[in-house]
């Protein structure tokens, strides 16, 4: 987005924890404004923002016209939002993960009307922990590789959205990783095609990824832990100023962080 006009943003899932992160984000960034936020369920007001029924999602765009919309919700909801934003003309920036193939889908059409970006992280941090990870796995070929998360109680999703795109990496660079183990039990050894896949779920952890890699009598870890869904929001409202004014195709965080003004295919981000 250029020029000194606000950016514009409507947010659903507003009642949720980062939607309620993503408000507050943006009421305390200068040359944000949120012009509509919208719930399944009835939610006080967040941060001062009115929060409406989401159920009128299309007549609330017409009403706002906002520049995007800021989705952080479910599967399900995120799919129907994006065609609704779509239909408004209006961008569209989800962090939303756990998509099967039809929510892929879906939003892959939407964006044929409007530029839509779908990262499983918006976390600086984590773009670099894979690029790390892309490196580091083709500088040790053969190593063995098992991928842990650890989230928050209330997280329904597993594995995490961040470590499906992890796990995507890791097979980009070993073709010969084709067999995902999620957790382990049983009475066999470990084969050397496999990449264990370790979902923990306690407290409120906020969310951690580490990406072990072991062989020829060592091992290399790279870890990386979000402090608070600060980190998130930020880089999500990054996605939505950098999205705007784009043209219609699918886009990932790694453009934003690269600048690109490229984009519309191949998104290296696709958890679903
Ligand atoms: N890409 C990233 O950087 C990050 C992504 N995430 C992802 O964001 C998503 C939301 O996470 P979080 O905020 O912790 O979740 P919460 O459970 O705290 O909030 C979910 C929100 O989505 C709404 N929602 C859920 N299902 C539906 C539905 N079927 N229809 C309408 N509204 C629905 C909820 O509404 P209601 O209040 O009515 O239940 C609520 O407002 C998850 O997919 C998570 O993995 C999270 C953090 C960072
Ligand atoms: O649900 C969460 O909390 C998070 N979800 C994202 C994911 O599924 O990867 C990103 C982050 O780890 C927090």
């Amino acid at each position: 987005m250029t020029g000194d006009a606000a950016l514009r943003i409507a947010v659903t899932g507003a009642g949720g924890r980062m939607g309620r992160e993503v408000i507050e984000a943006a009421t305390a960034r200068e040359g944000v404004e949120v012009v509509l936020a919208v719930n399944r369920t009835p939610t006080d007001p967040v941060a001062g923002v009115d929060v409406a029924d989401a159920a009128r999602l299309d007549d609330l765009l017409a009403e706002t016209a906002p520049d995007a919309l800021v989705d952080f919700t479910g599967p399900e909801s995120a799919a129907a939002y994006a065609e609704t934003a779509a239909e408004a003309g209006v961008a569209v920036v989800t962090g939303t993960t756990g998509f099967d193939s039809g929510g892929t889908a879906r939003l892959r059409a939407a964006s044929e009307a409007v530029p839509l970006l779908k990262a499983s992280n918006f976390s600086r941090g984590v773009a670099a922990l894979r690029r790390a990870v892309r490196e580091a796995v083709a500088a040790v070929p053969g190593y063995d590789v098992e991928l842990t998360e650890t989230h928050h109680d209330g997280k329904r999703d597993a594995p995490s959205g961040t470590a499906k795109t992890l796990l995507e990496d890791v097979e980009g660079v070993r073709e010969d990783l084709d067999r995902r183990v999620h957790g382990r039990e049983g009475d066999a050894p470990r084969g050397s095609d496999e990449i264990g896949v370790h979902a923990r779920r306690a407290g409120d952890v906020t969310g951690e990824h580490e990406v072990l890699l072991a062989g020829n009598r060592e091992t290399l870890a790279l870890t990386h832990r979000a402090g608070d869904r600060g980190v998130f929001a930020a880089g999500a409202l990054d996605a939505a100023t950098w999205l705007v004014g784009r043209d219609p195709g699918r886009y990932d965080f790694d453009d934003v962080l690269d600048g690109s003004a490229a984009g519309g295919e191949g998104t290296t981000d696709d958890d679903g």
